[in-house]
């Protein structure tokens, strides 16, 4: 490793917020370590961009965190274009008990989730490699998770069929959802969802306002 991977390494866990603790539990050893080796080798991989790491945890860990406490224990989670780890990885070191499937395309970054995978110990979480529209009628998740992977007019179709009767997608999304949801009307019907609600959680909880995009799909309730 070079000096200044060290140095970005280092910045990056410096400013690791208290809340951390708070939000990880117990399961923060195992993120601590996670974030360790994001940092040092993350941007290298081209996992996360080199003005990432000093947000690394307020932008990008505690921001897929925010998830946790939406998900019931015992169920299986679908994370749909997981990349370097957010928000499915980072799920599956807090939340042990919960099953988590990360559903990625791209060799080189289900190889790094993999190796992630084997060295945290974690037997709860699992790759499954190709796009999620490759496993409609193959698998059912009872939540479908995503962050930055596309528009919600195109995120809906490639995730909805992958949730049982009642299941819940969970989004991660920016300021713009509001309009996202405008241009995702017919696709909204077309999919059956209800229940449709923005959380955002603001400055108080992280320093970064999240935007989760709920909503339940099926026709009871
Ligand atoms: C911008 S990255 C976001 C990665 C991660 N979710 C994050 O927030 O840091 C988008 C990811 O979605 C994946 N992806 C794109 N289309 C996909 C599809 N149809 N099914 C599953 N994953 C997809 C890409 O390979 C890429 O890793």
């Amino acid at each position: 490793m070079k000096h200044d991977d060290l140095d970005s390494a280092a910045t990056a866990l410096e400013v690791e917020p208290a809340a951390a603790a708070e939000l990880a539990g117990d399961r923060i050893d195992v993120l601590r370590a996670f974030a360790a080796d994001l940092a040092a080798r993350g941007e290298e991989l081209g996992l996360i961009g080199p003005l990432e790491l000093p947000r690394l945890w307020t932008r990008h860990l505690l921001n897929s965190a925010v998830l946790a406490p939406l998900i019931h224990p015992g169920t299986r989670v679908a994370d749909i274009g997981t990349g370097g780890g957010m928000p499915g990885l980072v799920l599956g070191i807090i939340r042990p008990d919960v099953e988590f499937y990360l559903v990625e395309p791209m060799e080189r970054r289900c190889a790094w989730l993999g190796e992630q995978i084997d060295r945290l110990g974690l037997t709860n979480t699992h790759v499954k490699r190709g796009r999620a529209e490759e496993f409609h009628g193959a698998f059912e998740a009872d939540y479908v998770t995503a962050r930055a992977v596309t528009a919600l007019r195109k995120l809906v179709p490639l995730t909805a069929p992958l949730l049982r009767e009642e299941g819940e997608l969970l989004f991660l999304k920016g300021a713009a959802i509001h309009e996202e949801i405008e241009a995702a009307q017919k696709v909204l019907r077309k999919f059956k969802l209800r229940d449709i609600e923005v959380a955002e959680l603001g400055a108080d909880q992280l320093s970064e306002t999240t935007r989760v995009f709920r909503a339940r799909v099926g026709t009871h309730g």
